[in-house]
């Protein structure tokens, strides 16, 4: 029951006022059927006996306060719990290394984040309830053993057998239910495929059908298919207790009167049973939300651990406000192997010798898949080199300043992200104005409120706001990975003819992965990848 130890890890201080206010109920709670057993034997023709009602009443509002104090901590406990979790994955991502995130993946965070958590928070006031079902069931024992031992005997009798019986149907039930949450990662990945490929699919009948047939269905199934029959051992906990429970019942009902001398005893002891009955069918119940919490947790850890070790790895130092580029950035032997899955070593990138001048523009050309956007992840850092070093100007980039050095560059990669404002800066508005002029895009987006008024744009015009971004940043190092690829034929001249000369002439250092050969004397220099390899750096007349 790891969750139930997590609530009361993370209850700290509460710990003690939390554990007696989730238990307190329950030993109310049989005193309160302790008392009707005594009342219901009680001879009404003496009145109301005073001193029954005034218990009942005490122990009632005590069970009801403590019940509710209860509750109320364990949500505070939770949304703490949940609100440190969010901040401190969210935390360890933002100090993942690329590598590190690439290999743990976006979906599995979000997985964590959102149902994972939500699985927590809504098996939360169950453990409350699971907890006051327990201490009724147990304090109920206690009272029958006060009442009779034998009767006490034959309940821990019956409660040790099912409970036995219950938790052999319970751990493979629970089992079942882990393989069907592990199963419904697959389901997602599928499903998102649906979402996030809904144009193509829409345009495809056949891939439509299979990724349909094959995938989305056959998943689900698979995932319902387990979920039945982990719900079908649940159930099958939940007869077996039944019969228990029955069982006991019968034998209270029909042996044990006979080995008990008092004659009320017996009548007061079947009241008992027959009060716990609802209490183990809540307890039951309540159990299969508490397993989910406990399968939870373990994702959660396994995920932090993961996250923690590489969080380590990437430790990268604070960064500097406004770095500067003086003389340039070199790298001198840098490779890098990207792992296959398996832990096979997959595409190499270098040995890569190559001097990028403060100031100039760079293209880096190449066939696809030759390594140049690789190229540019190892560049700015975002990728570690396996072997090598890369120098900003007299420095060496190591795990100490990569931080700092990142905040060189402004970069565009292919496959970027827009976001809706301008995350860290304050731009001047008329200066935004311009940019947003300059690209073409006034009659499209306005930054107002802090942000922009839309990003429902065509790819060649989210590309341009894209560009907005990285021009406001103002950072010394521009990086545009194929950014001309979505424009239209004037905006593209417009690209290479003024604005890179534009930027440079503002004194701006500029990288772009290009494949348009016919504009390539707008770069200095022209980088050309051939399968992971710089196979020449060709100086054109704008860099001689
Ligand atoms: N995240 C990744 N994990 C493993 N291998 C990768 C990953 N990204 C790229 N690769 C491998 O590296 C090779 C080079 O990829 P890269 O994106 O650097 O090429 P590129 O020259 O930019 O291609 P393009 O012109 O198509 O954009 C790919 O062929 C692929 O095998």
């Amino acid at each position: 029951m790891k969750f139930i130890k997590l609530l009361f890890g993370e209850a700290r201080r509460d710990r003690t006022p939390l554990l007696l206010a989730s238990t307190l109920p329950g030993v109310m709670m049989s005193g309160v059927i302790a008392l009707v057993t005594t009342v219901a034997n009680y001879d009404q023709s003496k009145g109301p006996n005073i001193y029954l009602m005034a218990f009942f009443i005490i122990a009632s509002v005590a069970l009801l306060l403590a019940m509710n104090y209860a509750l109320n901590a364990t949500t505070a406990v939770i949304s703490n719990f949940i609100l440190q979790k969010r901040l401190n994955i969210a935390r360890a991502v933002r100090s993942l290394d690329l590598e590190a995130y690439e290999k743990i993946g976006a979906m599995r965070v979000d997985f964590a984040i959102g149902r994972d958590l939500q699985t927590i928070e809504e098996a939360a006031p169950t453990v409350i309830v699971l907890i006051y079902f327990v201490t009724q069931l147990l304090s109920s024992a206690l009272y029958i053993g006060y009442l009779s031992l034998i009767a006490f005997a034959v309940t821990l009798l019956f409660l040790g057998v099912a409970t036995f019986f219950y938790r052999s149907s319970y751990a493979h039930a629970e089992a079942l239910a882990k393989e069907a949450t592990e199963l419904e990662s697959a389901f997602r990945s599928s499903f998102d495929h649906l979402l996030r490929g809904f144009r193509e699919i829409k345009m495809n009948a056949r891939r439509d059908t299979d990724l349909f047939d094959n995938y989305i269905v056959q998943r689900a199934l698979a995932v319902q298919d387990l979920r039945v029959s982990s719900g079908r051992g649940f159930n099958r906990g939940q007869t077996l207790s039944d019969a228990f429970f029955y069982g006991l019942l019968g034998c209270m009902v029909f042996l044990t009167p006979y080995y008990i001398s008092n004659a009320s005893t017996p009548a007061k002891i079947i009241l008992v049973i027959v009060f716990s009955g609802g209490a183990i069918a809540s307890l039951i119940q309540a159990l299969p939300a508490v397993s989910r919490a406990d399968l939870a947790v373990d994702r959660l850890d396994a995920l932090e651990r993961e996250l923690a070790e590489a969080t380590r790895a990437a430790e990268s130092g604070p960064g500097a406000p406004e770095p500067m580029l003086v003389h340039g950035i070199t790298l001198r032997g840098v490779s890098y192997t990207y792992k296959a899955p398996g832990g096979q070593p997959g595409f190499h990138v270098g040995p890569c010798d190559l001097v990028i001048k403060a100031g100039e523009v760079t293209f880096i050309a190449g066939g696809n898949g030759s390594g140049k956007s690789t190229l540019l992840n190892l560049i700015t850092q975002l990728y570690a080199p396996d072997s090598g070093e890369v120098r900003w100007d007299d420095k060496t980039v190591t795990d100490a300043n990569a931080t700092a050095y990142r905040q060189l560059f402004s970069v565009i990669f292919s496959d970027f992200h827009l976001f809706d404002r301008l995350y860290g800066l304050d731009p001047a508005h008329d200066d935004l104005a311009d940019l947003i002029r300059e690209m073409d895009l006034s009659d499209k987006v306005h930054y107002k409120l802090g942000r922009f008024s839309t990003t429902d744009l065509s790819s060649g015009q989210r590309k341009r706001l894209a560009m907005v971004s990285a021009l406001a940043e103002g950072r010394p190092v521009l990086i545009f990975d194929e950014w001309a690829a979505d424009q239209d034929p004037q905006f593209r001249r417009y690209y290479y003819e003024k604005l890179l000369p534009r930027l440079k002439a503002a004194g701006k250092t500029i990288i772009a992965v290009s494949h348009d050969d016919r504009w390539f004397n707008a770069a200095d220099k022209v980088i050309w990848m051939e399968e992971g390899k710089v196979q020449r750096v060709m100086t054109t007349k704008a860099g001689a």
